[in-house]
């Protein structure tokens, strides 16, 4: 497994400094006596021989991360694979069966009830595929509900929400009924409502799953505009690889409720833990994925100097043009430090290798 530390995002304020999240051990078993499995060999079994022989099924296995504060952290596998599960334990929605969640500071498994209302009201926002929205009530009220059951006065909540209505791009939408919107828009509301309270930390289960693809784009820049913005921690659920690569500053893999690989989108697509993962990015065009670090070669005693320099995580598809222009080749650098050269072959084999592969019939 690839583990890599990775600092706060860019936009991360002093602020955030405790928005992080620290999951150890978590497991979720579903059934009876779930919870006298774990510490037995049973605990060892496959998720079908488990089930085989006691009836109950593994949703999280064991599963141990860090997600720095301001960072956005992927969790995506296939169907099944336990993403939702996961991401419920988190605030409780789901009881886990064993393990430790440290949300800002707070262990979320052994908090009471008044201290987890607490988290889920002031700390933690989910945002889910079904916009979960009111009705009746109009796209300023959707927003401001939040802000109304923590009992903050009508002027207040209105005002707080027309300021994020405009932030997420609604405004002049605030008088509409949630039926009046198309999905984007009513997935903005649903991104307005989980900001309105100032949560430290944002979850998506699947959010633009049910969107068109062009839509999904949008939200998936805006997210990614509103991460800049407001550098809030975000735990990201999909089954998409381009959008956890897209949105992603780690992605971890999960298969059959337990890590698979957690790294970096080029980690990932460079060195894929197992087959599984393999098959995932088998079809992602690696140029837009790949850093200079992963197609570099070592220097040899007959290479030029006097070509450019590039950092070793230029993506290969920025430095590409760069590269084949320059007479010289490009010497890459790390801390200060010539660690690798690359040349047109270099840059050529990524990209020759993509066009093949995207010429072979599904
Ligand atoms: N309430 C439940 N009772 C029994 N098994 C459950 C329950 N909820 C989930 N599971 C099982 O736990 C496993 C993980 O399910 P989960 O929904 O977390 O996966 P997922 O990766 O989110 O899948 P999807 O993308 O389809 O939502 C699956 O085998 C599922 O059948």
């Amino acid at each position: 497994m690839t583990t890599t530390t990775t600092q706060p995002a860019a936009g991360s304020t002093a602020s955030d400094g405790d928005a992080g999240l620290t999951v150890k051990n978590l497991w979720k078993i579903f059934g009876r006596d779930a919870d006298k499995i774990i510490g037995t060999p049973d605990a060892d079994l496959s998720r079908a021989e488990l089930k085989e022989k006691t009836g109950c099924v593994v949703g999280v296995k064991d599963v141990s991360f860090d997600v720095a504060p301001g960072e956005v952290f992927v969790v995506m596998g296939l169907s099944g694979s336990g993403k939702s599960t996961l991401v419920r334990c988190l605030t409780r929605l789901i009881e886990p069966t064993a393990g430790q969640v440290v949300i800002a500071g707070q262990d979320i498994v052994s908090a009471s009830e008044a201290q987890l209302r607490d988290v889920r009201r002031s700390q933690v926002s989910m945002v889910f595929q079904h916009f979960g929205l009111l009705p009746h009530r109009q796209v300023i009220d959707n927003v401001a509900y939040g802000l109304e059951i923590r009992g903050v006065a009508k002027k207040d909540r209105r005002a707080k929400a027309s300021e994020i209505v405009e932030l997420v791009g609604l405004k002049g939408y605030e008088r509409s009924y949630p039926d009046q919107l198309s999905g984007g828009m009513q997935q903005r509301v649903g991104l307005a409502r989980a900001l309105a309270g100032d949560p430290s930390m944002l979850l998506f289960d699947e959010p633009f799953s049910a969107l068109d693809p062009l839509i999904r784009r949008d939200m998936q820049n805006e997210v990614i505009r509103l991460h800049h913005e407001l550098g809030k921690t975000m735990v990201f659920i999909t089954h998409d690889l381009a959008e956890a690569l897209k949105l992603g500053d780690r992605i971890m893999i999960l298969r059959d409720g337990a890590i698979i690989q957690v790294g970096r989108p080029d980690e990932v697509v460079g060195a894929p833990a197992d087959e599984y993962v393999r098959d995932f990015v088998s079809d992602v065009p690696r140029s837009h994925v790949l850093t200079l670090k992963w197609v570099m070669r070592d220097p040899r005693p007959e290479d030029s100097m006097e070509g450019p320099t590039m950092p070793a995580d230029t993506i290969v598809r920025k430095a590409a043009q760069a590269v084949l222009a320059s007479a010289h080749p490009v010497r890459v650098i790390e801390d200060g430090k010539v660690v690798g050269i690359v040349d047109d072959e270099e840059i050529l084999r990524v990209v020759v290798a993509e066009e093949d592969h995207q010429e072979v019939p599904a």
